[in-house]
């Protein structure tokens, strides 16, 4: 399974319409892979909270979900394409994630459930999702989370009870705590065993430079490919979904799950 993570420079001197248009392009280049992966609210940048309002959007019917769902249909590829501010029927935010099959269609959505922020941002401006969602890939199933929910453990467990061996993790994350990053994400393929593919966005937006770093680790927490900084790059890897069953055979540990 070839897998493409692009970690996008989210530059708010860029309009949105064209880093839509620009994004949508370097989708269709990945036309090789099984699945490419986008970062975390890369219309708007993760902390440009002053944006949210004004460009939440439907994540059927929006302009990112059309230009994605169209990248996808013409690279045939399945797209995680990060995520999106949400404007939800009642008014109120999300930060949702979406997810397209090969064909254009919308194959499934994702609300953040652990929003950053503390009591500013992201954790005042949005609301909480409150469903962990698996997706049935064809050679893998999938566990979305989202940036902040890589620190939450007990969160992936449940992705595992559901069937999860591919964690698609797509963030805005910054510089500053980028060694909790590349710790987490290889802390959650470990204590899992599971695949982890984490697609941080590159540049800076809102002042806050981003991390990078994007990583692709396996079920035994090797780094099979990492950014080496937050430059925008295309990051890609071949992994194996088989291998998740063998290192959970191999290596019990998941069985002896107490709690
Ligand atoms: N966008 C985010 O969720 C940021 C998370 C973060 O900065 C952290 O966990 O540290």
């Amino acid at each position: 399974m070839r897998v493409s993570l692009i970690q996008l420079d989210v530059d708010p001197a860029e309009p949105p319409a064209a880093r839509r248009a620009r994004t949508a392009d370097l989708v269709r280049a990945q036309h090789a892979a099984d699945l490419v992966v986008l970062p975390e609210l890369w219309p708007t940048g993760a902390f440009d909270y002053p944006r949210f309002d004004a460009e939440a959007e439907s994540p059927a019917e929006g302009p990112t979900a059309e230009a994605m769902s169209a990248a996808a249909r013409d690279a045939g590829v399945w797209l995680h394409a990060g995520s999106v501010v949400e404007r939800a029927a009642d008014g109120g935010l999300f930060n949702t994630s979406l997810v397209f099959s090969p064909d254009g269609a919308l194959a499934a959505t994702y609300r953040k459930i652990h929003r950053f922020g503390f009591d500013r941002g992201e954790a005042v401006l949005m609301e909480a999702g409150t469903e962990p969602v698996t997706v049935a890939h064809p050679s893998a199933v999938l566990g979305l989370a989202t940036c902040y929910d890589l620190r939450f453990p007990e969160m992936f467990r449940l992705l595992v009870d559901a069937g999860a061996g591919l964690f698609v993790v797509p963030a805005g994350w910054p510089a500053r705590r980028a060694a909790h990053w590349s710790l987490l994400a290889r802390a959650r393929a470990v204590e899992n065993q599971a695949y982890v593919l984490a697609c941080c966005s590159a540049g800076t937006h809102a002042d806050v430079p981003q991390a990078g770093r994007s990583v692709v680790v396996d079920p035994w927490g090797e780094v099979l490919a990492e950014a080496p900084d937050a430059a925008e790059r295309v990051l890609t890897a071949v992994v194996d979904p088989a291998q998740v069953a063998r290192v959970r055979e191999e290596f019990p540990a998941l069985k002896d799950r107490v709690l």
